[in-house]
C-alpha cells in the first residue's frame, strides 16, 4: 500500500485522515503526519495510530495541510523528486502559486474540502492544472477523494468562491441552527426541546426542498395563512436584514479566501 504525508495535520487533516481510514483507503501506519506542535503529533498517534513525522519524508501523496498565512513556499521548496503529488488543501493559494516556489516540476492537485467528511454529506471542491488532469486519475488520488464525502471537480476560478459559499457552509447553518435554539428557548420551551424541533425542522425542511419539486416561495405559502402566525413571523425577519446579511456573509467569505491567497 502506498503512503501518504500530512504537512500540517490540524482539523482538516484530522478529518480527512479519520475518514481515510475509516473507508480503508490507508491503513493509519501508511499515513504520515507532520506538524511543528509535537503534542499536534502525540495526540494523532495516540487516537489514529498514524506515523509521525519530524521530519518531511517523500510520500506518494503529499497533502499540504497549513494555513494560507503558514510557510507553504518553504515546506514546498524542500521537495526534491518528482515521483510524489502534492494536494493542497490551502483556501486561497492557487497551483500557479504553488508551482512557482517548486524547485523539481510535481503534479499539484488542489482541493477545498468540506468539514462534513464523517457524515457523507457536503460538497468538496476539487481543481488540477490541465497538465496534471492524467494524474488526478490516479486510482491513489481518487480513492483518496471519493473517502471523503461528494465531490465537484471544477474551474480553478470558481475555487474561493466554492470556499466562501460551500466549505464556510456548515457555517452559516451551524449558526442559524444555534440563534433558532435560542429563539425557542426565548419564547419559553427548554433548551432540550427546542433543539429537538429545531434540528427535526431542518433535516425535514431540506427533504422537502430536495423531494417536492417545489420552489421554496411555494413551500412557505403553504406555511403561510393570510394573516396567520407564518407571515407575521417572516415579517419581522425581513426587516431583520436576514437575507441580505446572510448574502454579505457569503461575500464576505469570498473576499477573505482571495485576500488569504495573497498573504505570501
Ligand atoms: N477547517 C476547515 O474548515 C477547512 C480548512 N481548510 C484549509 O485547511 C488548512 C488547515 O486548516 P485547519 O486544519 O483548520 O487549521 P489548523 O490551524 O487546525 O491546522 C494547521 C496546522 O498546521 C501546522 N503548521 C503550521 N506551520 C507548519 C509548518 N511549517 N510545518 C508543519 N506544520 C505546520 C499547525 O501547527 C497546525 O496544526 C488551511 O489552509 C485551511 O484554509 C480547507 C477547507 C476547510
Ligand atoms: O476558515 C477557514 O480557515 C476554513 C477554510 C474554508 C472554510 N473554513
Amino acid at each position: 500500500m502506498s503512503n501518504i504525508l500530512f504537512i500540517g495535520s490540524g482539523h482538516m487533516s484530522e478529518a480527512i485522515i479519520r475518514a481515510l481510514i475509516k473507508n480503508k483507503v490507508y491503513k493509519p501506519q501508511n499515513i504520515l503526519v507532520n506538524d511543528i506542535v509535537k503534542s499536534r503529533l502525540d495526540y494523532l498517534q495516540l487516537t489514529y495510530g498514524v506515523t509521525p513525522s519530524e521530519k518531511i519524508v517523500n510520500a506518494d501523496i503529499i497533502v499540504l495541510g497549513v494555513r494560507p498565512q503558514d510557510a507553504w513556499s518553504d515546506i514546498v521548496q524542500q521537495f526534491k523528486t518528482n515521483k510524489i503529488i502534492i494536494i493542497s488543501i490551502i483556501a486561497g493559494v492557487t497551483i500557479a502559486q504553488i508551482k512557482a516556489s517548486l524547485t523539481v516540476d510535481i503534479p499539484v492537485i488542489r482541493t477545498i474540502p468540506n468539514t462534513l467528511t464523517d457524515t457523507g454529506f457536503g460538497y468538496s471542491g476539487i481543481a488540477t492544472d490541465v497538465n496534471d488532469q492524467a494524474v488526478a486519475r490516479q486510482r491513489s488520488v481518487t480513492q483518496f477523494f471519493n473517502s471523503f464525502g461528494k465531490l465537484e471537480y471544477i474551474d480553478e476560478s470558481l475555487l474561493d468562491i466554492f470556499t466562501g459559499y460551500a466549505v464556510a457552509g456548515p457555517n452559516y447553518i451551524y449558526y442559524f441552527y444555534e440563534s433558532l435554539v435560542d429563539a425557542g428557548v426565548l419564547v419559553g420551551l427548554s433548551r432540550d426541546m427546542a433543539k429537538r424541533i429545531a434540528i427535526e425542522n431542518l433535516h425535514g425542511a431540506a427533504c422537502m426542498l430536495q423531494t417536492s419539486q417545489k420552489h421554496p416561495r411555494q413551500l412557505l405559502d403553504i406555511n403561510n395563512s393570510p394573516a396567520g402566525v407564518g407571515i407575521h413571523s417572516l415579517y419581522e425577519l425581513n426587516n431583520s436584514d436576514f437575507a441580505a446579511g446572510l448574502q454579505r456573509s457569503v461575500r464576505a467569505g469570498v473576499i477573505r479566501t482571495v485576500e488569504l491567497g495573497k498573504k505570501q
